[in-house]
């Protein structure tokens, strides 16, 4: 496969996408014309939009498509019988549309591999908030696939962008603009419409995690004071390179479409994959997470892991800094700040947190049987109270602080989301990886350390010291302030 090209600034900090142009056939693209009254080749030209026609320029996202045959060239649609093996519904029977919102913490047990499955049917929608035909919310999905799509299939998701992060297996995918090669420790976005192929490279069974984006799509963070470098660059991100079939005659090609959360599918007599050549600022890329420039405190004190955010995705109504979705990492770094706890706090967050473990250990969780291994996964929900388990927080609050690396040879991840979100009858019954004790084993034997000190026994509450202004409380700064 040929390397893919770098983009100099995908979704970057000044909201621009670049515009990217690829021709597997030299001449392929008209010049200095999106549709002239006869397209290069013999082609046909088609529109690929991303955003409303009218979004802002910083916003707008649209390919022009120079293929052989158009997209509309097929027959009727049919959805697909739920009692079908293609049915996506068969094993994730809500898409979106009935999710339990639960305040318990969850977590699950590694999810299995499926011998049987290929991507479509792989899909298992676990969690997730609000619905596709109102363009509001996301999906959060658990693939888990033992053989290749068929041949002469496709398919695509007109719900919104798949965020694929592969924890075990490569996938190896045609996209209508070229092919990606993704592996474990990479990630690649296939935007909304965008038809693809997935093979398991080398036969291997391929397993992993899913964020569909109902609304709007995934850019890079602002950086404010970190600067114009840092996190995860723009320049590390891949596109694909046109990449075409010619297959046209006595043919008979499936098109899967998932579509307001039901799957259907379409017969057509030539092949979806005829893109000689595109140019636009709406395409599917990849990253490999191993580039991510992690920053972190230097001195003292947890910061929010925002520092971490690989990808963005605004939500409008909710307010300036709040998204729908973040996709947010835990590479390998230095832990270096002085008197501090280490690990994450004990919180309550508005936003939700679903995690998964790529691979390795998390250092706030216990790893092993029962912990939250690799292939796993943990939602703590709007305002669900969690941090470390006990074993965590007994070692970290007692331990010598040398410079320390954590997460050596470890990826986790978080898709973080402002809405609530819910969990699928396939996420907390069918798929039988829900754990029943996690709270039992995390929280519940945490141990009190509280002393109160001799001298406030026997004062009223109104008595007691608030430590306001305090003179102990200046002399406790932290040496690094200039003592
Ligand atoms: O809950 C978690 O494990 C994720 C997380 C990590 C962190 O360092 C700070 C806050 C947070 O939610
Ligand atoms: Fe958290």
């Amino acid at each position: 496969m040929p390397a893919l090209p770098e983009v100099a600034r995908i979704l970057g900090t000044l909201g621009l996408t670049p515009s990217r142009r690829s021709e597997a056939v030299e001449g392929a693209l008209p010049l200095a014309a999106n549709s002239p009254q006869k397209c290069p080749l013999g082609l046909y030209n088609e529109k690929l939009s991303g955003t409303a026609f009218t979004a802002p320029r910083d916003d707008n996202l649209q390919t022009w498509l120079y293929r052989i045959l158009p997209s509309a060239s097929h027959q009727n649609f049919q959805p697909v019988p739920e009692s079908s093996p293609n049915s996506l519904t068969s094993t994730t029977p809500s898409f979106g549309k009935h999710f339990n919102a639960i305040p318990n913490q969850l977590r699950w047990d590694p999810f299995d591999f499926d011998k049987e499955a290929s991507w479509i049917h792989s899909l298992h929608l676990v969690a997730g908030a609000g619905d596709p035909t109102m363009k509001q919310g996301l999906g959060i999905y658990i693939y888990a696939a033992g053989s290749t799509m068929p041949d002469k299939t496709a398919f695509y998701s007109a719900d919104g962008d798949f965020l694929i992060v592969p924890q075990h297996g490569v996938l190896d995918i045609r996209t209508e603009m070229g092919k990606m090669l993704v592996r474990p420790n990479e990630i690649c976005v296939i935007p909304r419409g965008i038809r693809y192929h997935v093979a398991l490279h080398g036969n291997e069974p391929v397993r992993g995690y899913i964020l569909e984006l109902y609304q709007g799509h995934f850019k890079l963070p602002e950086l404010g004071p970190i600067g114009s470098n840092g996190l995860a660059n723009a320049r590390d991100f891949q596109t694909p390179v046109a990449d075409f079939i010619e297959d046209y005659e006595n043919t008979e090609w499936t098109l899967y479409g998932k579509f307001g959360g039901n799957l259907f599918a379409a017969k057509q007599s030539h092949t979806p994959f005829d893109i000689v050549g595109w140019h636009g600022t709406y395409y599917p890329y990849k990253y490999d997470l191993g580039r991510f420039n992690p920053v972190g405190s230097i001195s003292y004190d947890h910061p929010d892991p925002s520092i971490f955010t690989v990808l963005t995705a605004p939500s409008i109504p909710h307010g300036a800094g709040t998204a729908v979705a973040d996709f947010v990492i835990f590479p390998p770094r230095w832990l270096v700040a002085e008197k501090t706890f280490r690990p994450p706090w004990y919180h309550r967050n508005t936003m939700s947190e679903f995690m998964g473990l790529i691979m390795g250990n998390y250092d706030a969780k216990g790893a092993g049987k029962g912990g939250f291994q690799p292939a796993g996964a943990s939602l703590h929900n709007t305002m669900s109270g969690h941090g470390p388990d006990m074993q965590t927080f007994e070692k970290a609050s007692t331990m010598d602080l040398p410079p320390t690396k954590v997460g050596e040879g470890s990826m986790a991840f978080m898709f973080e989301s402002c809405l609530m979100v819910g969990v699928t009858e396939w996420g907390l019954k069918t798929c039988q990886k829900v754990q029943e004790t996690y709270n039992a084993h995390s929280w519940e034997p945490l141990k009190v350390h509280f002393k109160r000190p001799e001298s406030s026994r026997g004062l009223s509450d109104g008595e007691k010291k608030n430590g306001v202004g305090d003179a102990k409380d200046l002399s406790s700064v932290h040496d690094i302030r200039g003592k």
